[in-house]
């Protein structure tokens, strides 16, 4: 059995239903599908109703107690409980969870604390995935965790579904954005077909992946090198996205596990 984790990104908004119709696609055609969700935008346009003005740091947000609370109505609420209406329509059996929930999560403060209440993962665990997986559900997860206290922290949602793909030893990684994929910068028109690990990792640190691009070439990285077989970062807005990684055909940016240059999801 194939497994699937997607990341899907706040800026794919929901107009845009061909993510999660190809998702429910696959999740009735016994593939396995963990769907994890961002929600960027509208956790800044619940904050700026507040009055609250948002600050990211190398596309992070800094979470003080006002952001994380809204960091927590708004993901583990509204968006999550809208792509379970949208998947349950679309004829799959979804439920929305949190990093939380059964400790799936474990976070320390991101550089010490350096941002707030932002979180880095620790370590997952993926015991209630698997069953739920097994039992053909769909978790449809938000990025939260805590802390060895009780604390909870703001994960950006490209962290946590980079380790849950690599602890499932996901087939396919997904990171579905509002760009074709990585480009050669950040203003450049050329998108990348390939990225090794190594070539993300210094796009990073020369400047040419800036702001959102940060986490999610970060996030690419640590999913191959824990256990996930390819990864992608594409555009979820265009239809035959998640086809086009199934079926093997060129599609966003591939990263390509150090040493393994082949293409597509390789079929059991
Ligand atoms: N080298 C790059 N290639 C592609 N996009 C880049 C690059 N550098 C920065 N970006 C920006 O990263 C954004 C995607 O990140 P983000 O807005 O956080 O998406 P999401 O909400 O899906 O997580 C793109 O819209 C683009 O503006
Ligand atoms: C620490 C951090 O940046 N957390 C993110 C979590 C949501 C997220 O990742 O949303 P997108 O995928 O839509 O960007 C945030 O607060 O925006």
């Amino acid at each position: 059995m194939q497994t699937l984790v997607v990341k899907y990104g706040g800026s794919v908004s929901e107009e845009h239903t061909f993510l999660l119709e190809e998702i429910a696609y696959y999740a009735r055609n016994d593939v396995h599908v963990v769907v994890v969700h961002g929600g960027g935008p509208e956790v800044t346009q619940w904050l700026s109703r507040l009055g609250h003005a948002t600050e990211f740091a190398k596309g992070q947000r800094i979470t003080d107690e006002l952001a994380l609370q809204v960091v927590e109505m708004v993901l583990s609420g509204r968006v999550g409980k809208r792509i379970v209406r949208q998947l349950q329509k679309y004829g799959v059996r979804a439920l929305s969870l949190c990093g939380e929930d059964a400790g799936m999560v474990r976070a320390v403060p991101y550089e010490n604390g350096l941002l707030g209440y932002v979180g880095q993962v620790e370590m997952v665990d993926v015991r209630l995935l698997c069953s739920l997986l097994a039992d053909r559900y769909v978790p449809v997860i938000a990025p939260l965790g805590v802390d060895a206290n009780g604390q909870v922290y703001n994960i950006n949602a490209d962290f946590v579904a980079a380790s849950l793909a690599g602890a499932l030893r996901a087939d396919a990684f997904v990171l579905a954005t509002d760009v074709a994929g990585v480009r050669e910068h950040a203003n450049s028109q050329h998108t990348l077909e390939q990225l090794t690990e190594e070539e993300a990792i210094s796009m990073v640190e020369d400047g040419r992946a800036i702001g959102g691009m940060i986490p999610k070439l970060q996030a690419v990285v640590h999913a191959v090198q824990s256990g996930a077989k390819a990864a992608y970062v594409l555009d979820g807005r265009m239809a035959d996205a998640l086809h086009s990684v199934m079926e093997g055909r060129s599609i966003g940016t591939r990263i390509i596990p150090t040493g393994i240059m082949k293409g597509g999801v390789e079929h059991a």
